[in-house]
């Protein structure tokens, strides 16, 4: 993208997917690996990243509403993310590089003769693809794919990629190649964390900052059914997220214990780290009590004979329970926000073992500046015998 001068010619545009059946906050944390890739290509060059859709997620399961195509403004603040990275949502890309065509398609893969123990290095390689590609030519010899839903984009050119390694292991490749105008990276999860837990790390996810629309949702039903307000619990938020920086201990939180229940897909394969209902209800009611709370707050994706009993269970408890209008309005995905935006205002959270769901909300308290007891606490299973605690990853600004 640079002429013999210098000069910047137009932007070159980064665009990626994920596996399909990855659910919502394990995108953002391959949003944040992306990021650091972006963040060195521009050492060099005048890269852009693309912001894939959201759509057709299989934990997005309400029956009549079309959730597919989504832009990235549905759930987060564009301009925070640009504070930290050049983004443009796909409808942009599509109107400002002139067409439906993504010209080069990287596939992500591991390594076919897999790596040997004890000899970790970081590598990339153009090599066959090992699976079946998930894309075929039309009668122009241009590559069809899912690309998110966009019946209309093609592929120019595909090839795979064997790489073991962290995200920037890739930028090598991508400015050496001179000609592409736009590089798409399918199957992005494959690459790792330059520096998980670092201060890159969290700029990038301090600068994921909730849609305005869904803070308010939450806020509202804070105030309404839980009491809490920003004033009293000190979780005050500064709209512009370079700004904030909050002293650990500083936020109290609401007058309510904030739950996330994970179901679904992690009780059906017996694991041994996640409660029956039963054994989650028994350690909610001791947490209350030892923290003299009488409201709790329960997010979860239970099924609705689940979600039945639990009321049975615990019928205290507070959920945010969506009108028609409001799931059409906020989708299966703001929902989710709003659970986790309500959980990371509680006076204390505790939430499921391994879930990325709950890894969210953790980092989201962390930012606003919770104690940590507050916040790394899990559901043991009944039959567990060494019940690790979540890490403390600790914000680094
Ligand atoms: C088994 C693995 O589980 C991983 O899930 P895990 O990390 O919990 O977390 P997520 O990647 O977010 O996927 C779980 C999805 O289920 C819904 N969900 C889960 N809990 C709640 C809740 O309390 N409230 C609401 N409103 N929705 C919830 C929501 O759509 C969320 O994005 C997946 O990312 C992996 O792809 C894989 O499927």
């Amino acid at each position: 993208g640079k002429t013999s001068e210098g000069l910047l010619l137009e932007a070159l545009y980064l665009l990626y997917d994920v596996n399909p059946p990855e659910g919502f906050n394990l995108r953002r944390d391959v949003y944040i690996r992306i990021a650091s890739l972006l963040k060195t290509l521009l050492k060099s060059e005048n890269w852009v990243l693309v912001l894939p859709p959201w759509g057709r997620l299989y934990h997005w399961q309400s029956p009549d509403i079309l959730q597919v195509r989504l832009p990235w403004s549905e759930f987060f603040d564009l301009p925070s993310l640009n504070r930290n990275i050049p983004v443009i949502e796909y409808e942009q890309f599509l109107a400002e590089s002139g067409g439906p065509f993504i010209e080069q398609i990287y596939v992500l893969q591991g390594y076919a003769e897999g790596w040997k123990e004890g000899t970790w290095e970081e590598k990339i390689d153009e090599r066959p693809c090992i699976d079946q590609l998930m894309y075929s030519k039309d009668k122009h010899e241009y590559y069809r794919g899912w690309f998110w839903g966009y019946e209309e984009t093609r592929g120019l050119n595909v090839s795979c990629l064997s790489v073991q390694g962290s995200a920037s292991v890739v930028a090598p490749i991508l400015l050496k190649n001179t000609s592409a105008q736009s590089v798409m990276l399918d199957r992005a999860e494959n690459l790792l964390h330059d520096h998980y837990g670092g201060r890159d790390y969290w700029n990038t996810r301090r600068s994921m900052v909730f849609a305005k629309h869904l803070r308010v949702a939450g806020d509202e039903f804070r105030n309404k059914y839980l009491q809490s307000t920003d004033e009293a619990d000190r979780t005050h938020y500064n709209e512009d997220w370079t700004q904030m920086k909050v002293k650990m201990g500083t936020a109290l939180g609401g007058p309510y214990l904030g739950v996330h229940l994970r179901r679904k897909d992690f009780i059906w394969g017996h694991r041994e780290d996640v409660p029956s209902l039963q054994g989650a209800v028994k350690k909610i009611r001791s947490l209350l009590e030892m923290l003299k709370l009488e409201r709790v707050f329960v997010a979860t994706d239970a099924v609705e004979e689940e979600v039945e009993l639990l009321k049975k269970l615990l019928p205290e408890m507070v959920r945010f329970e969506p009108s028609w209008e409001e799931l059409e309005l906020y989708k299966d995905g703001g929902l989710a926000v709003i659970d986790q935006w309500i959980c990371a205002h509680a006076r204390y959270f505790i939430g499921t073992s391994v879930s990325t769901f709950s890894f969210r909300i953790h980092e989201e308290r962390e930012i606003l500046g919770f104690d940590p007891k507050t916040t790394y606490n899990r559901f043991c299973g009944e039959k567990e015998k060494n019940c690790e605690q979540p890490t403390h990853w600790k914000i680094v600004y």
